[in-house]
Order: C-alpha cells, then sequence, then structure tokens
C-alpha cells in the first residue's frame, strides 16, 4: 500500500470532523471551554452613573473658582447610594462605584480638595466637568452581541460573561478522548520493572497533548499483545462514550501488532495506515461509527509527533477551537542531508540570534528517545525528497514551545 501523505492524511482525518453538540455548563465549570453560540448582554453595566474615584461629588458650577468652599450633606458608597438632591455650594461624599446623586455632574478626588471643619470641604485643584463619572453603560448595554461563537472562555471572557449575568453558559461539548496503550512489556511508571518491561511512557504524553487543546481523557491502561485484551479495553471505550479512540503501539507489521485486527474486529472501517512521515510512519486512521480511532507508533517520539500533527487538531476541531500549528520561518545551523520519500520531523533547538530563527537539528533522531524530544523546542519539516541543505539555509519550523 502507497503511503499516504501527511498533507493528506490531516485532510482525510479532518474531513468531516465538526463541532459537537452544545451543552449548558456552570460558569464555574466554564474555564477554557468554547463558545457555541454568540452571547448578548441581559443587562447593562455599569447600570447607573457611576463614580470612577473616591472623592466628593458636586456641581461643576460652584468649583468654577478656587478655592470653592462647600458643604457636605451626605454620602454616597458603593451599593448605598445618596438620595437626596445636591443644591448649591453643596457636595455629597462618595466612593468608587457609588451611583452618582441626581443633580450633580462632576466627581473632585479627594486628594484635591483639603476638608475644614467637620461637614465642610474647600476644593483646591481644577478639573473639568463630568470628570471621574462612567455613564451607565460605559462597558455594555442590554443586548449588545459581546462574544462571538467558536471564543474561548479565558479569565476576560468569564468575567464578562459573568457580568452580563450568565450562571451559565452554553459551550461546545468536550471531546473525550480514550487512551489504549498495548504491549505486553509494559508497566505503568512508578512500576518495578522485571526483564524486557518498560514504562508506559506514551500514555502520560499523549493524555497531555489531548489536553492542551481542551480534550478529557479516559486512560484506560495497558492491553496485553492479545486481540481480545485490546478489543476489551476498544469496548470499553466506546461505552463511555468517547468520541476518539487513541491506541498506542501495535501499529505497524510484526506478528503481536494485532491493534488493527482488534479494532476491525470491533467494528471500525479503516480509513488510511501508514503515512509518509518519519517518525510516525505506521500512523492509522478509521472510523467505529462515529468515534475516531487514530492508532499510534508506539516508538514514543511518533506517538506524541504524531499527536502533535493528528490527535491535536482533530481534538481542536471536535472542541469547537481554532487550532493551528505554530509554524515558522528559520535558517539551519547545520547542514541536513537530503531527504526520502517521508516528511522529516526533525528534532532540533531553535534560538534567536540577530533578527533570525536558526534551527540546529540533533544529530540522533532515533524515535525512542524521550530526552531529546524533551530538549527538542522545534522540529524541522523536511519535505519528501528535500535536497541537502547547507548551514544558513531557510527551513520550515514546527514549535513544540
Ligand atoms: N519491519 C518493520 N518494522 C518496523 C516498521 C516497519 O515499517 N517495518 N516500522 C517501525 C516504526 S517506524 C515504528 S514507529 C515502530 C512502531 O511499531 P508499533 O506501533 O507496532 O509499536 P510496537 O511494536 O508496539 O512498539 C514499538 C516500540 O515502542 C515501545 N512502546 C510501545 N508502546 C509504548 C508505550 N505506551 N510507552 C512507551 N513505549 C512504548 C515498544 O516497547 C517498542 O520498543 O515499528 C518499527 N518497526
Ligand atoms: O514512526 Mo517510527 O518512529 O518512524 O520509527
Amino acid at each position: 500500500m502507497a503511503l499516504v501523505p501527511v498533507p493528506e492524511a490531516l485532510e482525510r482525518l479532518l474531513a468531516d470532523a465538526q463541532a459537537l453538540p452544545a451543552e449548558n455548563v456552570a460558569l464555574h465549570e466554564a474555564f477554557d471551554r468554547v463558545l457555541a453560540e454568540p452571547l448578548f448582554a441581559l443587562r447593562t453595566q455599569p447600570p447607573f452613573d457611576a463614580s470612577a474615584m473616591d472623592g466628593y461629588a458636586v456641581r461643576f458650577a460652584d468649583i468654577a473658582t478656587l478655592p470653592a468652599r462647600l458643604t457636605v450633606i451626605g454620602t454616597a458608597a458603593a451599593g448605598r447610594g445618596f438620595d437626596g438632591s445636591v443644591g448649591n455650594g453643596q457636595a455629597v461624599r462618595i466612593f468608587t462605584g457609588a451611583p452618582v446623586p441626581q443633580s450633580v455632574d462632576t466627581i473632585v478626588i479627594q486628594e484635591n480638595v483639603r476638608v475644614l471643619a467637620e461637614g465642610h470641604i474647600e476644593v483646591v485643584e481644577p478639573t473639568r466637568q463630568g470628570r471621574n463619572i462612567r455613564l451607565a453603560g460605559l462597558d455594555f448595554t442590554e443586548g449588545d452581541r459581546l462574544l462571538e461563537a467558536g471564543r474561548r472562555l479565558d479569565a476576560a471572557a468569564l468575567s464578562l460573561v459573568a457580568s452580563a449575568n450568565y450562571p451559565s453558559v452554553r459551550v461546545v461539548g468536550r471531546p473525550l478522548v480514550a487512551i489504549v496503550a498495548t504491549g505486553d512489556e509494559l508497566l505503568p511508571a512508578g512500576s518495578t520493572l522485571g526483564p524486557g518491561q518498560i514504562i508506559s511512557s506514551n500514555a502520560y504524553g499523549v493524555a497531555a497533548s489531548a489536553r492542551t487543546v481542551g480534550a478529557e481523557v479516559l486512560d484506560l491502561g495497558i492491553a496485553a499483545d492479545r486481540k481480545e485484551s485490546v478489543a476489551a479495553l476498544v469496548r470499553k471505550a466506546v461505552a463511555a462514550g468517547a468520541n476518539a479512540i487513541v491506541t498506542l503501539g501495535g501499529a505497524s507489521v510484526g506478528d503481536l501488532d494485532l491493534v488493527h485486527e482488534a479494532l476491525t474486529g470491533e467494528g471500525m472501517t479503516l480509513d488510511f495506515w501508514k503515512i509518509a512521515m518519519r517518525p510516525g510512519k505506521p500512523f492509522m486512521f478509521g472510523r467505529l461509527g462515529a468515534i475516531r480511532c487514530l492508532g499510534l507508533p508506539g516508538n514514543p517520539v511518533a506517538s506524541l509527533v504524531c499527536s502533535e500533527l493528528f490527535l491535536k487538531p482533530l481534538l481542536a476541531r471536535l472542541g469547537g477551537r481554532d487550532y493551528r500549528h505554530d509554524m515558522r520561518d528559520a535558517i539551519l545551523g547545520a547542514a541536513m542531508p537530503a531527504n526520502e520519500h517521508r516528511q522529516d520531523y526533525v528534532r532540533a533547538a531553535a534560538v534567536q540570534s540577530d533578527n533570525k530563527l536558526v534551527a540546529t537539528p540533533f544529530g540522533v533522531q532515533d524515535s525512542s528517545m524521550l530526552r531529546k524530544l524533551a530538549d527538542a523546542n522545534a522540529l524541522i519539516v523536511r519535505e519528501p525528497f528535500a535536497e541537502a541543505s547547507e548551514v544558513g539555509a531557510a527551513c520550515r519550523l514546527l514549535m513544540l514551545r
């Protein structure tokens, strides 16, 4: 079977992926969710003309000539306004956020006032009419369109939604991704390892990739290298309502690579298997009803690079979020040999130098090496059949951090 080019693989993976149905969530639970529809203000903010400062509410005409002596006839605080009316030569002590009393038009900050005997002040600095008053609706007015569908609910957006008076909000459903590791040799982190055993590291990183784009993760643990063992965890994922099932390992051609068999046994229709990419060639994609099945290669770097390239965009799409890989132009800090037919993702260190981003590929690129991946802050993307490149040649980077 011909290897599927990376852009085509991504296109096929995303072909019919749409935002999941909307749901209501309480505002306390809504951080990092994505608005399913535009949001309109249910109220006006501020709902009244409000003082922006601590000071005195005055009639501007009274302070036209300075110093101006005024009599303080009451107090207006936030949540407790002054009900009376303010006449000539009078002022009201006022605090930030308090409703501005009737018939005053200016707030003088207290730093510009001398307090005389009890109940009397003298305004000593000039100001402008209307100063320090926030007019009703300065922030927004009832019915205003405040946020668009697709907006991620970050700190500012959440406070705005609350201020607009929504106790809950309609957001795109959150994709659930089930992770199934496969391999008799695997044990969870913290285990005492016997001969031939290693830690199932991939699940942790793949889960983190999924969470980066707002997905919920169900880690189903490790299946043994038996079709029935993999199938049992796949059934668990289906029963849990997963939107995507990610298998780790068992995607290649060895005798123990049972993932394809187990998934098709459960009803998966294969879309493609094996792509023109290094690392990540054995990547598999299929559909089990509406569930997307992604078979990630077992080699740790291949697993994570495939997560970055395919899993993240898919989950982002299902979760209704914009997601684009952070691609940048750079120059090479070391020569690179010609590439063959696979798109190559080469771990590299990228540093800014004299206004240029310089990417230096690591010498060893074995796809089992997590330490080198953690050291890398970028992947140099080498097109299939790219020619040998000298130091200083232009290159494209996929930034990792
Ligand atoms: N004859 C061929 N052999 C291989 C090919 C090939 O085309 N022809 N492809 C190679 C490539 S590329 C990769 S990548 C690996 C991927 O194979 P599998 O997906 O079948 O992975 P496994 O055989 O199960 O494991 C490979 C390697 O990764 C370790 N592993 C597996 N799962 C985990 C995990 N959850 N955490 C950490 N490490 C894991 C496993 O122990 C193996 O060392 O196949 C090549 N072979
Ligand atoms: O995907 Mo494999 O990692 O190319 O070695």
